[in-house]
């Protein structure tokens, strides 16, 4: 390869920017070109899959997509056989009023519903070696637009916000329409450089506020919050933990510190390592981590079997991964939040909180409608369209 696929000033994967596109601090990967699919398949098979497709591919050969939240279901990853070497920088266009009105789908109350029902079934499991410790439930909006929602305009707004990757990955549509999930996304589950790795889990939120005050005493009281504090630690403790047989070396080198988007404050702690087979692929690495507790819970099986249980609608690739990883190994796989799922004048719009003991049902409603304000106003809605009758 002729330049360095992080650089971030020089990158471009050949294959069709409608399969995939990121854009964010660690590089701008846009695909042109025609790209092929690789057979779908759930993560016990991805494996045998990058194998396969990457065999006969020079060593220029990149793959991106998208992985679902459950384990089980089928991811939707594209292969590009060339990279070109010419960089696109995503256009900026301003917010255009394309969306009227926002609706909780299903209503708020039965988000606060299952928090209280996931909080019951840990207080009786507490005392239990393998018992709930921390579950992520998430709600979702429905935004109905007049016109075609533009994907391109979108992920230029959605990239607009330099703390975040934006993200723009093609999504399986039965009835063959042009269906994508776009985001930005401030969290990093797995980067892999040569033999280095960094994943930066985030848990633990608040939203940001325009007065600059009343901005800083929000981030105070997070800082020092023991309640998201404990979210964040079984977060980090699970990454460590399942990064741990594949690494030389893996720490927290800065701590647990306060991060930010435009949007929302959080709780962050970069972890780096070295590991020790610098061949394994990105995509395998981040298959390991998925889904971690920071959109699941812990311990993970049992939390993913009352998601299924307590949220009425689907996640669908919503809280999976999205990225891509390059022959070589070296890729970028984000945690797929802040996002929506859209198609035609249709998007659907999912946020979701950790819930643990302490958790009180309204504030997780409220933090869930905060962090719709992104994906809102790249809409053109008002960020506080998701907080309408909460607080
Ligand atoms: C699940 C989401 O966010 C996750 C949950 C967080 C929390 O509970 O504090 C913070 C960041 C993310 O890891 C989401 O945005 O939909």
């Amino acid at each position: 390869m002729n330049f360095s696929l992080f650089d971030g000033r020089g990158s471009t994967v050949a294959a069709d920017a409608g399969h995939f596109a990121f854009s964010g601090p660690s590089g701008h990967i846009r695909a042109t070109g025609a790209p092929v699919a690789i057979a779908r398949g759930s993560i016990d098979s991805l494996e045998t899959r990058l194998e396969g497709a990457f065999a006969d591919c020079g060593p220029e050969a990149i793959i991106g997509g998208a992985m679902p939240f459950h384990r089980q279901d089928h991811d939707y990853l594209w292969l590009s056989p060339r990279c070109t070497g010419v960089f696109q920088t995503v256009e900026r266009s301003p917010a255009e009023a394309v969306a009227d009105h926002a609706r909780a789908d299903p209503p708020v109350e039965i988000y606060t519903n299952a928090v209280i029902t996931a909080l019951r079934q840990m207080e009786r499991e507490r005392d239990l070696p393998e018992g709930l410790k921390k579950i992520v439930l998430a709600r979702s909006l429905k935004v109905r637009t007049q016109d075609p929602i533009s994907l391109d305009g979108l992920m230029a707004r959605l990239a607009d916000d330099p703390t975040t990757t934006a993200f723009r990955v093609a999504l399986p549509d039965p009835g063959n329409r042009p269906r994508a999930l776009i985001g930005a996304s401030p969290e990093l589950l797995l980067e892999k450089r040569g033999n280095h790795i960094c994943s930066y889990p985030l848990a633990g939120s608040a939203r940001r506020l325009p007065d600059t005050v009343e901005d800083a005493d929000a981030c105070a009281r997070l800082a020092s919050s023991e309640k998201d504090r404990r979210e964040h630690a079984i977060v980090v403790e699970y990454i460590l933990d399942t990064l741990a047989p594949f690494c030389d070396q893996l720490a927290c080198p800065d701590g647990t510190r306060l991060t930010c988007t435009r949007s929302m404050w959080h709780l962050g702690t970069r972890i780096t390592g070295q590991v020790k087979d610098r061949d394994m692929p990105a995509a395998l690495l981040a298959a390991h981590l998925h889904p971690t507790p920071a959109v699941c819970g812990s311990p993970r099986d049992r939390a993913d079997e009352l998601i299924r249980h307590l949220e009425p609608v689907p996640r669908g690739f919503y809280a999976g991964a999205v990225g891509w990883s390059a022959k070589n190994g070296d890729g970028a796989w984000h945690v797929a939040i802040r996002c929506a799922d859209i198609c035609g004048c249709d998007a659907r719009l999912f946020a979701g909180a950790g819930i643990i003991p302490g958790s009180d049902p309204m504030a997780e409603a409220v933090e869930t409608g905060s962090k719709f304000a992104a994906l809102l106003r790249a809409l053109g809605m008002p960020a506080s369209a998701a907080l309408a009758g909460l607080e």
